[in-house]
């Protein structure tokens, strides 16, 4: 398999990535030694894994290969075939569908839901001023569910002061029994991950999941009906939750969705959009923590655009420094190190053959730090994002991946993301307890350190606070 997957430059490396201590680094030292392209195994299965932009170009803007690989099946119990884990006819319809669900104007109603989440985070996270060091994904985790509960299903669920909510619990357990099977290469089959507790507590948390979207999406259902045929008094809810467009669509458009379609989109929704947030949120304040002089950067630009307006849409956009230090916190440390595709027709990457049946990995750690595109990468300088320098060159740069199976929520998680990041930074002097040498960095899905995303804070004496 080796030889004819990769009959010139590949280099054959049996490697269970669970194991590898400093996996992202070896990673990296393995595509200094072995070329541009290289094979693990891992079990029975051979990866082949891209990081020069010659390679990843042809996977992330072929049409062909947009199939994600056979491992997302361990989610298809929770998402069904929803956006993220559909292929062919049935994800080239739902991605027509729903884009319309995030364009600007939607994505602006739910600004203040962000707002209200991220002055809730603020307010716990005082509780760890002074103390020697905390992990700050945790907190992140929650405060971005608050969000996508709201945004996705119109629910508030405030699971950032309730933790003990039995449907945020059932999300973490689902999103991390899935990333362990991921990475535990004998937990594959389903023979052996059934016998698994993890087996027994996901079926418990399904119920959970399945029960409570059920329920909301029942609801929902029979008030859009009663506004429909005109018997509603209330006055209809002002914003609208990404569960509402599904029922509009489904109602009103010429493709009907059924319940079940909604469901899967709606839980497609709360996974892939709460714990990418949580892991951007928390390397990006890891990366300020190591370079304070960004935060006091950021909040200047912040007091001249902003000041003491309100935070509005126009006036995120404005504020361009912060949008180069999110960018060059994403490129060192992008939430989604690994996009995994399964590959159905022969194709040639970089001279070499990838047959029918490989999956490819494509390394978007390794991808961003590539030299030739930024130079002195292992640098964090994010004056290399600003306008007046050249656009990084297509495909060398996509934390949200790219392509027509790019990320549908990009405009909203980085409206999102600036907001948890600047709310925290006006409450708090951020510092990072960990050096990058100290980082031991895993795909969990998104990119996980092993030790936690470990902070120090301090109350931030901000002059631009307004009364
Ligand atoms: C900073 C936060 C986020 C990051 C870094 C991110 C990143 C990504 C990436 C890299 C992909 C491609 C994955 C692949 O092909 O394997 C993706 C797909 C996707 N993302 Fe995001 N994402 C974020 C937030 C969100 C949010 C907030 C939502 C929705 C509310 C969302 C919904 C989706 C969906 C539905 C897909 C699948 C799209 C398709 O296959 O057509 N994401 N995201």
């Amino acid at each position: 398999m080796c030889e004819e997957a990769c009959t010139q430059r590949c280099s054959c490396i049996a490697a269970a990535l669970r194991y590898a201590k400093h996996f992202f680094r070896k990673l990296l030292s393995w595509s200094e030694k072995y070329g541009d392209i290289f094979l693990v195994w891992v079990g029975m299965r051979p990866f082949i894994w891209l990081y020069r932009v010659e390679s990843v170009q042809p996977i992330l803007s072929s049409t062909v290969h947009i199939d994600k690989s056979i491992e997302y099946r361990y989610l298809s119990d929770w998402l069904g075939t929803g956006l993220v884990t559909s292929d062919g006819e049935k994800w080239h319809a739902r991605r027509k569908l729903l884009t319309s669900s995030f364009h600007n104007g939607v994505i602006e109603k739910y600004l203040g839901s962000s707002i209200r989440e991220a002055n809730v985070l603020v307010s716990r996270l005082r509780a760890e001023i002074g103390k020697p060091e905390f992990d700050v994904v945790p907190y992140a985790k929650l405060a971005a569910l608050d969000v996508i509960c709201d945004t996705a299903m119109g629910y508030h669920m405030n699971a950032q002061t309730n933790c003990g909510n039995e449907y945020v619990l059932a999300v973490d357990k689902m999103t991390s029994i899935v990333q362990k099977r991921f990475i535990t290469f004998w937990a594959h089959p389903d023979i052996l991950f059934n016998r698994t507790s993890w087996a027994t507590e996901q079926q418990a948390a399904l119920e959970v999941i399945h029960n409570f979207t059920n329920k909301v999406i029942a609801e929902r259902k029979a008030e859009w009906k009663l506004k429909h045929d005109g018997n509603f008094n209330e006055t209809p809810r002002k914003r609208q939750a990404l569960l509402d467009h599904l029922l509009e669509v489904s109602q009103c458009g010429n493709t009907l969705l059924t319940d079940e379609d909604i469901r899967e989109e709606v839980n497609t929704f709360m996974f892939a959009g709460h714990d990418t947030v949580a892991t951007s949120v928390s390397w990006i304040l890891y990366a300020l923590g190591r370079h304070p002089k960004y935060q006091k950067k950021i909040l200047q630009e912040y007091r001249s655009v902003i000041g003491c307006n309100e935070i509005t849409m126009d006036g995120l956009k404005k504020l361009e420094f912060l949008d180069a230090c999110m960018k060059e916190s994403w490129r060192l440390y992008p939430a989604v190190p690994l996009i995994a595709r399964q590959i159905y027709s022969p194709i040639k990457i970089m001279k070499t053959e990838v047959p029918t049946g490989s999956t490819v990995l494509v390394n978007t750690y390794i991808l961003h730090r590539d030299p030739r595109h930024f130079p002195r990468p292992e640098v964090f300088y994010p004056e290399r994002f600003l306008s007046q320098n050249a656009k990084p060159q297509p495909f060398t740069f996509v934390p949200f991946s790219a392509g027509s199976r790019n990320c549908i929520g990009w405009k909203f998680a980085q409206m999102e993301v600036k907001v948890f990041i600047l709310s925290v930074l006006k409450a708090f002097e951020v510092r990072a307890v960990e050096d990058e040498e100290q980082l031991r960095l895993v795909s969990e899905l998104v990119l996980v350190n092993r030790n936690g995303v470990r902070l120090t804070i301090m109350p931030r004496n901000y002059d631009g606070m307004c009364q």
